[in-house]
């Protein structure tokens, strides 16, 4: 039996498949409101039979956008647009998701086909903050102003209230990003934490922000929906986070209410050689961490052909696995995975309105 299309059940909320949507930026909102691109960007994705679909990196603060395009849910005016999607997806058949974020010191930069720098604060940029007032480095040379302890309770606080937003809106899924070298991920890895109060220096003190952010936002996202973290599990680098935390961190995050780790890795400095780049490359760690935490795990990174995904699912590496770009090249991805893996209700998969185009 196919495992890719076997169900999963998350608490209440049950995905037709395996087979999720990566939360994938845009650069395409005015003020983080999403617009009929997200509609369409996100829904024909639901329509092409994904399980889950994630909305992209979401700010929690105007400040925590990477670039001015980012999404947004941090006023209570976003919530209704965002719930016209979260119902289209829903009304689909794919829980919609959304991924809360802030960039830290990788905030207030141009889009990516833009030039992907920093910008000054007389062209429409911000002072941006961070653990330490240590650049990023590279194109985003813009130095950050150090955060205070205020600073982090009120950054806290943001996460709290999107994450009330996020529940108003109709969202199911909610995941918060410790991944990719923003902020959260900034406090996490030594590389770019250099406090010596109680957010900096141990492993303890590292982990604070983003133990202490999780338990926040457990407490008003409600116990009957699933709650994950995407987390860079390893820097790659000497110095940097290694998979040995990431799976303390993760067996301290599961107890305190975690309910899927979404493994990633990476991006807290720019010029890192070491990475492994291969189809599949973060399957073991996810492997790892899933069964020495004892905990569901997702991953992306290079998954694109159904058998490589069947595999990864029927093998225990991941319990879902999550498309990036491969799903943005074919939002049809499911169904075309579905009849090249000979599952029986592949046709089904299209909606009804498409039935006649069912091979
Ligand atoms: C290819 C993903 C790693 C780097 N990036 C991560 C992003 C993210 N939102 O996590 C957006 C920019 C690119």
């Amino acid at each position: 039996m196919t495992k890719l299309f076997q169900p999963l059940t998350i608490k209440d909320v049950t995905m037709r498949n395996r087979i999720a949507v990566s939360p994938m930026c845009q650069y395409s909102s005015n003020d983080g409101m999403p617009n009929d691109w997200h509609l369409v960007h996100l829904g024909s994705r639901a329509v092409g039979g994904a399980g889950l679909v994630v909305v992209e990196a979401t700010a929690v603060s105007p400040e925590g956008r990477i670039s001015p395009a980012d999404s947004g849910i941090y006023t209570d005016d976003h919530v209704e647009p965002f719930a016209k999607i979260a119902r289209f997806l829903e009304g689909h058949g794919a829980v919609a998701g959304i991924q809360l974020a802030h960039a830290g010191r990788k905030a207030s930069v141009r889009k990516p086909w833009e030039g992907d720098n920093s910008i000054d604060s007389d062209q429409g940029g911000w002072d941006t903050i961070a653990p330490s007032a240590i650049a990023f480095g590279e194109n985003i040379p813009k130095v950050p102003c150090e955060m205070s302890v205020d600073d982090i309770k009120r950054v806290q606080s943001h996460f709290v209230d999107s994450a009330k937003r996020a529940l108003a809106a109709g969202f199911r899924f909610l995941e918060i990003h410790f991944a990719h070298g923003y902020l959260a991920h900034e406090f996490y890895s030594p590389l770019s934490n250099k406090r010596d109060d109680e957010y900096g220096g141990s492993f303890e003190n590292r982990i604070r922000f983003l133990t202490e952010t999780f338990a926040a936002v457990r407490e008003v996202w409600p116990a009957h929906l699933p709650l994950a973290a995407r987390l860079s599990v390893t820097d790659w680098v000497e110095g940097g986070v290694t998979i040995e935390e990431s799976i303390e961190l993760t067996k301290r995050l599961k107890s305190a209410g975690l309910d899927m780790l979404d493994v990633s890795h990476g991006f807290v400095i720019p010029g890192v050689d070491a990475v492994p780049w291969s189809p599949g490359m973060m399957l073991p760690h996810a492997d790892q961490i899933g069964r020495e935490a004892e905990i569901l795990t997702t991953t992306s990174w290079l998954i694109t052909k159904p058998q490589q995904a069947e595999d990864a699912i029927a093998s225990g590496q991941v319990d879902m696995v999550m498309l990036a770009r491969e799903i943005l090249r074919d939002p049809y991805w499911p169904y075309h995975a579905a009849k090249e893996l000979a599952v029986p209700t592949a046709s089904e998969i299209l909606p009804v309105q498409y039935a006649r185009a069912a091979k």
